[in-house]
């Protein structure tokens, strides 16, 4: 780096400084002499609390902001949630690295008055919290009897409504629980024969300028090389059925010997059409695996399903 100073922008939310002062510490260990700063910042998706995610669609709703931060150089790197990093980043900036991810799963976290239920015995009507597309979809799948409502804002702001008594539970990420020291409140890991995570959930990607070669070099210690390929080879997947972070496309990844699997499907929001099947291929060349995937899906209807969601989702454009 031309200084010694490394710059780095975040957004504000408590799991997103969690985050970045994990990865401050982390890069302090590993080179003292840095001097780190950190920038925080409100991006679009944390101002708009009022309309549905799905409504909003936008790609880059949580690092669009962070992203110009390091397009105008106040910045030099970006951490994101990887989930929400679009698998198309703007001309100049690239995905420098791929942290050790957490357990992927989605959990179940229920109101106290449901605390000797489980998700397969939630009795009629009960209402689930979720802003994700991919979450209803595949709940509404198995579990039609179930009513599904709209939950916006971080973390804690969500928990704080289902305390309310707004919900009867929510579908959360663990992994945001658990950094946020609140794992006690995780239920139920949700089985990926019952829902399929996002995209990139549980790890971090670390955002860079193309061609930074001092700032990849200085964050390189960060990357874990087995969750890269996993989430290379999911965000191949989702690149290629041209997704953002609002379809209701889910995947689960793992390791047999020197193959990596990767399983995806892509679902329509009523959960009544659902496609899923897995591919598997050298570790080696983990986007080949979710192009090979995406082609798999696309030839069993996934391209007319997408096409449904976006001219519903996004009349109009
Ligand atoms: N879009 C919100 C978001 N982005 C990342 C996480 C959790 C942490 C992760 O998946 O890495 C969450 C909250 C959630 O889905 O419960």
């Amino acid at each position: 780096m031309a200084s010694s100073t490394l710059r780095i922008a975040s957004r504000r939310s408590q799991l997103a400084m969690v985050q970045t002062h994990w990865v401050r510490d982390e890069l302090s260990r590993a080179h003292p002499e840095l001097t780190i700063a950190i920038e925080a910042m409100a991006t679009q998706g944390d101002k708009i609390l009022d309309v549905a995610l799905a409504k909003i669609g936008d790609k880059g709703l949580f690092t669009k902001e962070l992203e110009a931060q390091m397009l105008v150089d106040r910045a030099d790197i970006a951490v994101h949630s990887l989930k929400d990093l679009p698998t198309n980043l703007p001309e100049g900036l690239i995905l420098g690295c791929i942290t050790e991810r957490e357990d992927p799963a989605d959990a179940l976290v229920v109101h106290e008055r449901h605390r000797e239920l489980s998700l397969a015995t939630l009795p009629e009507g009960s209402v689930v919290g979720t802003s994700s597309l991919r979450r209803l979809a595949q709940l509404r799948h198995h579990y039609p009897h179930l009513v599904f409502k709209d939950v916006r804002g971080n973390v804690i702001t969500r928990l704080e409504k289902l305390d309310a008594g707004v919900y009867d539970c929510l579908i959360l990420a663990a992994a945001g629980l658990t950094r946020l020291g609140l794992g006690a409140r995780i239920h139920e890991l949700i089985d990926p024969s019952i829902s399929l995570h996002a995209v990139g959930q549980g790890a971090l990607g670390i955002e860079c300028r193309a061609g930074d070669q001092a700032v990849l070099d200085t964050i390189g210690v960060l990357e874990h090389r087995p969750t890269a390929r996993r989430c290379l080879a999911e965000r191949s997947f989702l690149r290629s059925l041209e997704g953002g972070c609002q379809v209701p496309i889910g995947v689960n990844t793992h390791f047999e010997n020197d193959e990596l699997v990767l399983t995806g499907m892509v679902a329509s929001i009523d959960g009544q059409r659902l496609l899923r099947d897995s591919c598997r291929g050298p570790a080696s060349d983990p986007e080949a695996i979710g192009l090979a995937l995406a082609g798999t899906l696309r030839s069993q209807g996934a391209g007319e399903i997408l096409e449904e969601i976006f001219a519903t989702v996004r009349p109009g454009s």
